[in-house]
């Protein structure tokens, strides 16, 4: 290797091994960020990890569907502009409210490592220079403190480099900590949950949440110290390279950089596009594939496997095209940012190469030309790597764009939730009353109307009526989950206890916890204020468990391996042991025991009881019954009537109401 050659990747002595006449010019100056390319990489690999919501099935059928979703988050990816101001503006003030001095601390401390670094990195870069002109000399009795130098230099530089990696990553932890904090502080609360949940307004709000909130954080903690080092770096590199090798030497940088900028963001917008579509695919990709864990038996029982084998590849098949279109788009940004990286030691030769020929070094010996020569390459290459460092921001920002975007849209809705957010009025009669109640599907599809309705205390009530006719939405209504299309809504205030209404849904909700958190969820009085925990008592469990006839559970908890020292009642077991551990059936039975737990005055029942044998049905209201609890079933089955005095028939033609 000549000298010349040898001098346009004088770079960091860290980084020795990495030089060769192909090196590319930011990995042989890359030490400072560890990055270790513009190639559009990160926008490339920003796959779910977690489970996504059943939004869209993959079948041919959806693709439409597919392309209209893509064309609206590609633009909202750029949605930039006051909007997205705005969304940086309310990150920032998140950030400030729930950890601004942890953020600031670890804000200053990377601030002044980077500072301190970049001095370390231009004396490491200088020393290439100082060896040959000590070498070109042939003097011995420099060349070894200045090997002493250079070792020292290298363990400063790679302790900086450590350190810029330790305090980038604890300020990326500390900014999802606090986003996610508040995003669930404002997402899993009663006005919003079961809103922005189930009403899919926005896709995924739990990949939003796990996944592009820990994506922007990053990207957030790695960009920040560079934006804030970048103007005065490239202001600093930019007087020496004048200083050097004349207007001409920045002249041909700064052209080298617009142009190479203005290229590569020409490739980005169709792979950011394509990376959404593939985020997509994956995420339904995992989706089925969760599914058939979770219905595996109900699987087996059909003999479906050949569909869901045949599903599963149509899945698959989708994800790997979509990652091959990806392939290419990304071959087409990777080979612009290449030849713009090996372009870089090209111009520091012609910036080094003009004075040169122009005669300003005519009086200078071999050594000392090779000495300057190395200096100025490191000063151009430098300034290069400063340009190249910003192109990738800036490419960054986009993703930070792409990534605020989806996390605020979720704020947004949440807020919509909070605005639309419906209660029923509370009042101090012990009586539920509907008056002129309209329920409407969020669709907008009438499903009952003019409905004027009074279940006072004792006066239990079955609705009744065919699949799909609205009973369950007229309890959504009454429990103040949906806002009814007309009139109003009322129930008794809840008591300091116990709440004066529980709904109980007609899937078992089974939590991970021991059997005392199982039978007192959710732990505190659904009205009471968040402090109000209240779990049961010893007595309160045996009661519960006698009464539902399900005390065989103790033996089961007894007998399993976990936790063998804590008491029965409190071992914690996973939600994964509760559903192998207890049927369908029992599970409704640990449902109905939380309702007894908290003895409300009103239990709203959606066919709670329709996995239990009829037997077991009717001991379970009687149970219900006696403890003085006046019930709103929904049921199916002739023998619940007796319960009840009175009954609400819905059909598709009206309403009617009439007494048992
Ligand atoms: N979240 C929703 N968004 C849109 N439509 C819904 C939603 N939930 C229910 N519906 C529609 O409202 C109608 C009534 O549903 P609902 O669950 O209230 O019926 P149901 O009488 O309880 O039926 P079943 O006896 O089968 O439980 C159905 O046609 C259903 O498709």
């Amino acid at each position: 290797m000549s000298s010349a050659q040898a001098s346009a990747y004088p770079a960091y002595p860290i980084e020795m091994q990495m030089l060769s006449p192909l090196a590319d010019t930011r990995l042989s100056i890359g030490a400072s960020t560890g990055t270790a390319s513009v190639v559009g990489a990160s926008v490339g690999v920003d796959l779910p990890d977690t489970p996504s919501v059943p939004l869209l099935p993959i079948s041919p059928a959806t693709s439409h569907f597919d392309e209209k979703l893509d064309s609206l988050e590609h633009k909202q990816q750029y949605a930039v502009g006051w909007i997205l101001v705005h969304r940086l503006r309310r990150t920032a003030s998140v950030l400030h409210a729930f950890s601004r001095r942890r953020i600031g601390l670890w804000c200053l401390l990377l601030l002044a490592a980077k500072i301190a670094a970049e001095f370390v990195f231009y004396f490491a870069g200088k020393l290439p220079s100082e060896f040959y002109q000590v070498l070109g000399d042939r003097d011995r009795a420099a060349f070894f403190p200045l090997l002493l130098r250079c070792f020292f230099v290298v363990v400063v530089a790679g302790a900086f480099k450590a350190a810029l990696d330790l305090g980038a990553g604890m300020l990326g932890v500390e900014m999802r900590q606090a986003l996610t904090l508040y995003t669930h502080n404002r997402y899993i609360a009663e006005t919003a949950l079961h809103s922005v949940a189930t009403q899919g307004v926005i896709d995924n709000p739990d990949q939003r949440i796990a996944q592009d909130i820990e994506h922007l954080s990053s990207s957030l903690a790695t960009v920040l110290p560079e934006l804030l080092i970048a103007p005065f770096l490239v202001a600093y590199y930019t007087v020496k390279c004048w200083t050097m090798s004349g207007f001409l030497g920045p002249f041909f940088i700064y052209l080298y950089f617009i142009v190479g900028a203005l290229a590569s963001r020409c490739a980005m917008p169709p792979v950011i596009r394509q990376v959404y579509r593939l985020e997509r695919a994956e995420g339904n990709f995992r989706f089925l594939s969760l599914r058939m864990v979770e219905f595996a038996e109900s699987i087996a029982f059909f003999s479906g496997e050949g569909h869901e084998n045949s599903v599963a590849d149509a899945s698959l098949g989708a994800v790997v095209d979509v990652q091959r279109l990806l392939l290419w788009k990304q071959f087409w940004l990777a080979l612009i940012t290449q030849v713009f990286s090996y372009l870089g030691s090209t111009v520091s030769y012609v910036v080094i190469a003009v004075p040169i020929f122009m005669g300003r070094y005519e009086d200078k010996t071999g050594s000392d030309l090779s000495s300057i020569i190395s200096l100025n390459a490191f000063v151009s290459l430098y300034l290069i790597y400063r340009f190249s460092v910003i192109i990738e921001q800036a490419k960054k920002l986009s993703d930070i764009a792409g990534f605020t975007t989806r996390m605020a849209q979720l704020w947004e809705e949440i807020d919509r939730a909070d605005e639309i957010h419906y209660k029923p009025m509370r009042h101090s009669e012990l009586s539920v009353v509907a008056s002129d109640l309209g329920v409407c599907t969020p669709e907008g599809v009438q499903l009952i109307s003019n409905l004027d309705l009074q279940i006072s205390k004792g006066d239990s009530l079955i609705i009744t009526g065919p699949n799909g006719v609205g009973k369950t939405s007229l309890l959504r209504v009454l429990a103040g989950l949906w806002r009814p299309s007309r009139g109003s809504v009322c129930i008794p205030l809840d008591r300091a206890q116990s709440p004066a209404v529980f709904f109980l849904p007609q899937a078992p909700y089974i939590i991970s916890g021991s059997l005392r958190d199982q039978l007192s969820y959710p732990g505190r009085n659904p009205g009471a204020d968040q402090n109000n925990t209240r779990l049961c008592s010893d007595a309160e469990i045996n009661r519960i468990l006698d009464q539902v006839r399900l005390e065989h559970i103790v033996n089961t908890l007894d007998t399993a391996a976990e936790n063998r020292h804590l008491a029965v009642f409190d071992r914690p077991f996973p939600v994964q042991f509760w559903l192998k551990a207890l049927s369908p059936g029992e599970q409704q039975k640990i449902s109905i025991g939380r309702v007894l737990f908290w003895n409300p005055i009103f239990a709203i029942l959606d066919e709670c009881t329709s996995s239990l044998d009829t037997a077991s049905e009717c001991i379970i209201y009687q149970v219900l019954i006696d403890a003085g609890i006046t019930l709103v079933s929904v049921g199916h089955r002739e023998e619940l009537r007796k319960y009840h005095r009175k009954q609400l028939h819905l059909s598709v033609d009206g309403h009617t109401l009439s007494e048992i």
